[in-house]
């Protein structure tokens, strides 16, 4: 399974080494094939309310603006300490999770590291940035909903005993998002068309230290190569979709939606590719996931190709309908997150039509999303960046007992402040596309083999 690259050095080993011990809640990564950014550090901003990701954008650009790039080296000297390390190169960038809905009790977060490094075939180069905590903080105050993280550490949700559903349970949402379907939705913000499409999702709390989740990182890299690996405000994961990259004004979209299990023999495997080329119902929920994303960037892009064709993508435990969609933005706008903004959330998360599909999954899931089926990435100082979906993907948690939040182990440091919060266990998420017809058994299978590669990352027995 993914087994032809040659083994990685771990991915705790590149935080930069003034940040050796971070704590992973506090520590940033983002691996794509041969390419791996890790960091630590800085600050940490968490946004409530609404239009999270919007503010978010925002507040990076006056953070960045306020902060000329040139002479940050002569600002940061390089410790003694790194003397064996890369020569730092001053460069600009912050990640970001935001959450499924405004409506999460969870924060959105912008993570600004102040050093990161970059793995790649070349070596690896050290990064700096130097954000100025008094422009930030000036940022930060102007957003009434955002406030700086206490002394910078991202703090973690309580692991909580939970309402979570079991099998059954979840295949009683899958029932009771059928009866909703393929009637006009109802109620005081109702859209009045068809509901044709729910994606329902559910939670698995698993048990995992701050080193398991460390060597999770470095197992789904090995395992899952197509994807994209990260790491921010404690939500790990290994995500196949991408949402959009902005390079230079060019903006490329990723969309999955109509997944189908992997055969266990060759025979199995053609047949599962057979069915999912074939399928109806998985054609239609992959048409309305993409024209989702295609009628939210046609008003900001010149679309490259209006002929878009689905492709089969496949993963070591599921094929999935893809769909790629780029174009050239037309005006300089502002940053990838605005662009997300305009997306988020799509079809294959939310469903169609999405206002109508969120309003179900906020009365019919047990759990708050919080940061699951929610944009995550980075984005640089001139707005570029990737920001994909977070799928495949847990929630780091802290013990239920113990100090206050942000308070960690309640174990001071040298200058008496607190230490991060340490992970106890994650919150798993997987969720999957309703359309009429669905059978929950096969609902209940899907998600189990979505919940794979998290769990075997984690070292979690999966069963068969
Ligand atoms: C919701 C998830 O995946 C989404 C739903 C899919 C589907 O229903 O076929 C496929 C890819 C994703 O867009 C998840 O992995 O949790």
């Amino acid at each position: 399974m993914g087994g032809m690259s040659a083994p990685h050095e771990n991915l705790r080993s590149l935080l930069p080494s003034v940040h050796a011990d971070a704590a992973f809640a506090d520590a940033v990564v983002w691996v794509q094939g041969e390419k791996a950014l890790v960091g630590a550090g800085g600050w940490t901003v968490l946004l409530q309310g609404k239009d999270r990701l919007r503010r978010i954008s925002q507040l990076w650009s006056r953070s960045v603006k306020a902060t000329p790039q040139t002479g940050t080296l002569a600002m940061l000297p390089v410790p003694a300490a790194e003397a064996d390390e890369p020569r730092p190169q001053p460069a600009q960038r912050a990640w970001v999770a935001g959450t499924f809905t405004d409506a999460s009790d969870e924060p959105a977060v912008l993570r600004i590291p102040t050093h990161w490094t970059e793995q790649s075939p070349q070596g690896v180069k050290l990064f700096v940035q130097d954000v100025s905590a008094t422009a930030l903080r000036a940022a930060v105050a102007v957003d009434e909903a955002a406030e700086l993280a206490p002394h910078g550490h991202m703090p973690l949700p309580a692991a909580d005993p939970e309402r979570a559903w079991d099998d059954s349970g979840y295949a009683d949402g899958v029932r009771a998002v059928l009866e909703r379907l393929g009637r006009p939705s109802e109620g005081p913000e109702a859209t009045g068309e068809i509901l044709r499409k729910v994606v329902i999702s559910r939670t698995e709390t698993v048990p995992a230290d701050e080193g398991a989740l460390w060597s999770a990182l470095d197992r789904l890299r090995e395992a899952y190569p197509q994807t994209w690996v990260f790491a921010v405000g404690g939500l790990l994961g290994a995500t196949p979709e991408m949402l959009a990259t902005q390079h230079d004004g060019a903006v490329e979209s990723l969309v999955l939606a109509g997944s189908v299990p992997r055969g266990s023999t060759v025979q199995a495997d053609e047949a599962a590719k057979a069915y999912i080329a074939a399928d109806h119902r998985l054609a239609d929920e992959h048409h309305w996931a993409a024209r989702s994303v295609w009628e939210a960037l046609t008003p900001v892009l010149q679309m490259d190709d209006s002929t878009f064709m689905p492709h089969l993508l496949t993963l070591p435990n599921v094929h999935h309908l893809a769909t790629r969609i780029s174009g050239q933005l037309k005006a300089a706008a502002g940053t990838v997150l605005d662009v997300v903004t305009r997306m988020h959330p799509t079809a294959a998360v939310g469903g169609t039509p999405t206002p109508d599909a969120v309003r179900v999954i906020a009365e019919v899931e047990p759990v708050d999303r919080g940061r699951y089926g929610a944009p995550v990435g980075w984005v640089d100082g001139s707005g570029d960046g990737e920001i994909a979906l977070a799928l495949r993907c847990g929630q780091a948690m802290r013990a239920a007992e113990g100090p206050d939040r942000g308070a960690g182990d309640g174990v001071a440091n040298a200058e008496g402040e607190p230490s991060p919060d340490v992970a106890v266990a994650v919150r798993l998420h997987a969720g999957g596309g309703i359309v009429p017809g669905a059978d929950p058994a096969e609902e209940v299978t899907e998600i189990g083999v979505k919940f794979q590669p998290m769990r075997r990352a984690l070292g979690v027995d999966v069963g068969a």
